[in-house]
């Protein structure tokens, strides 16, 4: 069993009224600076044993991770949505070993969804989404992540964020800039976490400032799913 900073527990209110200015600010004094550096420091060290396990495996076990993960979820949308069409889906242009879900992107516009692609247009500011569709032109954005040349944004209504990391609580471990976490506070898509079965840990230690997704995907099947109220 993996050790870590003692848990948090769940997120609590903000002591002060800015996120209702601003839903994507947290409070710094509300956080102990020791306990969120500590968690800081043990994050950084679990994603690098990650991706480096991540980028080991072969390119069949890759395709065959994404392949599955294409499959469930197909299911978890067919059962969750009636019908895609129409919806906006964002999807990730796949970096550093991430499973490729371009593939799975192209049967979605073909059942009438519209794609997306994220882009830090800023940094540490929420992301921006670019209309795409297989071919489209592309430009190198932020960390020279393929983003489509385009102006244009869309909100989506469905958000896939790729995972480094997961907990059985729904929390995301991803490369350490906070954006998926920025983005989902401030707009509210069925947010899926996408990833690797191997990228399980016992926990994240969720801070104030995590957003938990909706659900999670990986190649062994929807692994997390939140209750619905
Ligand atoms: N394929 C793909 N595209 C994506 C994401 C993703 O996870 N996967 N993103 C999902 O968010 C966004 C890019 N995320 C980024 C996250 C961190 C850093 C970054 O600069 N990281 C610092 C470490 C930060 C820290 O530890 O304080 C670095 O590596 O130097 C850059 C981009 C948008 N596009
Ligand atoms: N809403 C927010 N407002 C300000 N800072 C934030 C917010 N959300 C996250 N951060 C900051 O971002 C930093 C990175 O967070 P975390 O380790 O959770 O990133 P991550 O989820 O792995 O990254 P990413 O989503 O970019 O892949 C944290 O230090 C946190 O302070």
């Amino acid at each position: 069993m993996t050790r870590g900073p003692k848990p948090t527990g769940d997120a609590g209110s903000p002591p002060c009224l800015a996120a209702e200015i601003a839903p994507d600010y947290f409070d710094p004094l509300g956080v102990d600076a020791r306990q969120a550096a500590d968690v800081a420091r043990w994050r950084k060290a679990r994603r690098g044993e990650l991706l480096l396990a991540r980028a080991a495996l072969s390119i069949a076990d890759r395709q065959s991770a994404a392949a599955r993960i294409g499959d469930h979820l197909d299911r978890l949308l067919e059962d969750r949505f009636a019908d895609l069409s129409g919806k906006v889906i964002s999807g990730y242009w796949p970096i550093k070993a991430e499973p490729d879900l371009r593939g799975w992107m192209a049967r979605c516009l073909a059942l009438g969804a519209s794609l997306a692609l994220p882009e830090v247009e800023e940094t540490n500011r929420p992301l921006v989404f670019r209309p795409w569709r297989p071919g489209a032109a592309m430009r190198r954005g932020h960390w020279n992540i393929p983003v489509p040349d385009t102006a244009e944004t869309l909100t989506p209504d469905i958000v896939l964020a790729p995972l480094v990391g997961w907990d059985a609580g729904g929390y995301r471990l991803g490369y350490g800039g906070g954006y998926f976490d920025r983005t989902l506070a401030r707009i509210h898509p069925f947010a899926i976490g996408v990833g690797l079965s191997a990228g399980r840990l016992a926990s994240i230690y969720p801070q104030p400032h995590d957003v938990g997704l909706d659900a999670i995907v990986t190649e062994a099947g929807v692994d997390y799913l939140r209750d619905r109220v």
